[in-house]
């Protein structure tokens, strides 16, 4: 039984720490530069949101492998894993999971403020409780609604600059709650049958490969126009933002739609490779459009 050094990163999954501290990063400096008022930050501020947000997703990651320690022997995908491959024990795993993330919330509300850390111990306990402990087996709502662990993140970065939270922040972290059906539904139109071995109620195993396809549209055909509402309220996003969200909103679209005309799992797979590229592009336009806002009105 090794604590090794591969183990505890793979429990930690990095590849979803990277995206998440992106949001986080990225909101924090948007609401540096757009919110009137706001501080200035040093890089320690962002040293901060950086380690408090791989804290939080690497611990309630670690959390979810403990949860799911009964299904992942029964997915390919997840089969290998530390946990199920006997690397790791469950109680290492849980003990991880709870230590880093209590610490993730500590170290969040003396080194940022306690909004900051308030949300960040809202994406553990939407991910960790909501997500993973309670929906994920019950229904296909599982993902809709646990996309909220996703948004906490981008909030705890903007209110991690402000103290507080206001209407565009909401609005941006927002983005990753309805990003998330179009990033996931298409992966699990890839595993659905692996899903289905394991009794987990994703969407395709539900009701098919051709109305997730059509599911995942209609996410998408909300998304775009959402991801452009943050140029129209009072005091929103600039022309930087807004073109970088049209064209990049665009193409998943239009990649979206050819999902329905060829619902099969190598495409969904090709579209689920370009969701976490899109949700950076959409994060990083908001902080170009802080760095360089030129306002649409
Ligand atoms: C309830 C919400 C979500 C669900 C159910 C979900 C599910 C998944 C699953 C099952 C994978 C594949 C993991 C693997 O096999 O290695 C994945 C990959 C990934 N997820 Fe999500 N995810 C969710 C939210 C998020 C959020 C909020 C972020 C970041 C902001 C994110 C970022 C990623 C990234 C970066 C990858 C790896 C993509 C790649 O390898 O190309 N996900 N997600
Ligand atoms: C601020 C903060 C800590 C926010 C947490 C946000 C966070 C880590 C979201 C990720 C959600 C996610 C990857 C779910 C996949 O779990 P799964 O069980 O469906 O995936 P699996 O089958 O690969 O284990």
């Amino acid at each position: 039984m090794r604590l090794g050094f591969n183990e505890i990163m793979e429990i930690s999954k990095p590849r979803i720490v990277v995206l998440l501290v992106i949001t986080a990063v990225t909101s924090m400096y948007a609401a540096s530069k757009l919110v009137p008022g706001a501080p200035e930050l040093d890089y320690w501020s962002y040293m901060h949101i950086i380690i408090a947000g791989a804290l939080a997703s690497a611990g309630s990651s670690a959390l979810n492998h403990y949860y799911d320690r009964d299904i992942d022997p029964k997915m390919e995908r997840t089969s290998k894993r530390p946990i199920p491959s006997g690397r790791m024990t469950a109680s290492h795993v849980l003990i991880y999971g709870l230590v880093v993330s209590c610490v993730s919330v500590i170290y969040g509300f003396f080194a940022l403020n306690a909004v900051s850390a308030f949300f960040i111990a809202v994406g553990i306990f939407s991910y960790v409780i909501i997500y993973t402990a309670w929906l994920k087996r019950l229904n296909t709502s599982n993902i809709v609604i646990g996309g909220i662990a996703g948004s906490a993140a981008a909030w705890a970065g903007w209110s991690a600059a402000t103290g507080s939270m206001d209407l565009l922040g909401f609005l941006v972290g927002f983005l990753v709650f309805v990003w998330t059906p179009s990033h996931f539904w298409c992966l699990a139109m890839k595993i659905k049958d692996e899903y289905a071995q394991a009794k987990v109620p994703m969407l395709p195993v539900v009701i098919g490969m051709q109305k997730t396809s059509k599911y995942i549209l209609g996410n998408t055909i909300i998304l775009l126009p959402y991801s452009l509402i943050l140029s129209f309220i009072p005091d929103g996003l600039g022309v930087v933002y807004t073109v970088i969200a049209a064209v990049s909103g665009g193409l998943m679209l239009a990649y979206h739609y050819k999902l329905t005309k060829t619902p099969t799992s190598e495409f969904a797979w090709k579209a689920y490779k370009v969701t976490a590229p899109y949700l950076t592009i959409i994060f990083v336009a908001v902080a170009l459009d802080a760095a360089f806002h030129i306002p649409l009105f």
